[in-house]
């Protein structure tokens, strides 16, 4: 893998083309058997919204909300089919992040340490994000990497406070962002999916994948 070519937006590092088709294709597959272990759900925000993207992730802590609020947990949320057939919310914990994955980490940010949460966003084509920032964390002084897989996303870049001017550019499959520096805490939110533009996911629809230091105490 080269380094590919950086435009930054905003102080957003973002790498057209990062990943070849034989990359991304295998990144798929790879995102399957997260979800295979720990099945995609459409959490609820504090104030009980339903979100429209649905989330699964890998590593030692997944992102997750609910009523009880943001917050990176050790245990899958949700209720799994085999184990869990009486219906219980299980202890069960993250299924390990792909090596393909820690792989693009380690060589576009050239940071050793691996990160703890790769989280999973699949986006069917009327799901948004809005716009937020990226604060559960224990330390912003690691980025945030983000790549892209399948449609076209519209993702909105703004400044470190809510309401300083935005920008936007299309995030296609393979494309890789890296949030650090004065991106780190700047918000950002995804407008759109343009259906049709990819053919890598069978049904369609966009992955995300999110790779964060966790760094809790
Ligand atoms: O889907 C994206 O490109 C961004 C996802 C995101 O901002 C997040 O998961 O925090
Ligand atoms: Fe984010």
């Amino acid at each position: 893998m080269d380094r590919p070519a950086k435009l930054t937006v905003q102080g957003f590092d973002i790498y057209k083309n990062a990943l070849s088709r034989p990359q991304q294709e295998d990144l798929r597959d790879a995102v399957r058997d997260i979800i295979r272990a720990a099945p995609l759900i459409r959490p609820v925000t504090p104030s009980g919204k339903a979100m429209s993207v649905r989330m699964s992730a890998a590593g030692r802590l997944g992102w997750i909300t609910d009523r009880a609020g943001y917050r990176y947990s050790a245990t899958y949320p949700g209720v799994r089919g085999r184990e869990q057939a009486d219906g219980q919310a299980g202890e069960q914990e993250w299924p390990p992040i792909p090596e393909q994955i820690l792989d693009i980490w380690h060589h576009m940010t050239g940071i050793a340490r691996t990160p703890d949460c790769c989280l999973v966003n699949y986006y069917d084509t009327s799901a948004r994000m809005g716009m937020h920032q990226d604060r559960d964390e224990g330390d912003f002084d690691w980025p945030v990497l983000s790549i892209s897989l399948g449609d076209t996303a519209t993702f909105r870049m703004g400044g470190v406070k809510r309401g300083d001017p935005t920008s936007s550019v299309r995030l296609e499959s393979g494309d890789i962002v890296v949030m650090g520096g004065a991106a780190r805490l700047a918000y950002h939110g995804v407008d759109r999916i343009l259906p049709g533009t990819s053919t890598l996911l069978r049904d369609g629809g966009r992955i995300n994948l999110t790779l964060r230091v966790v760094d809790h105490g």
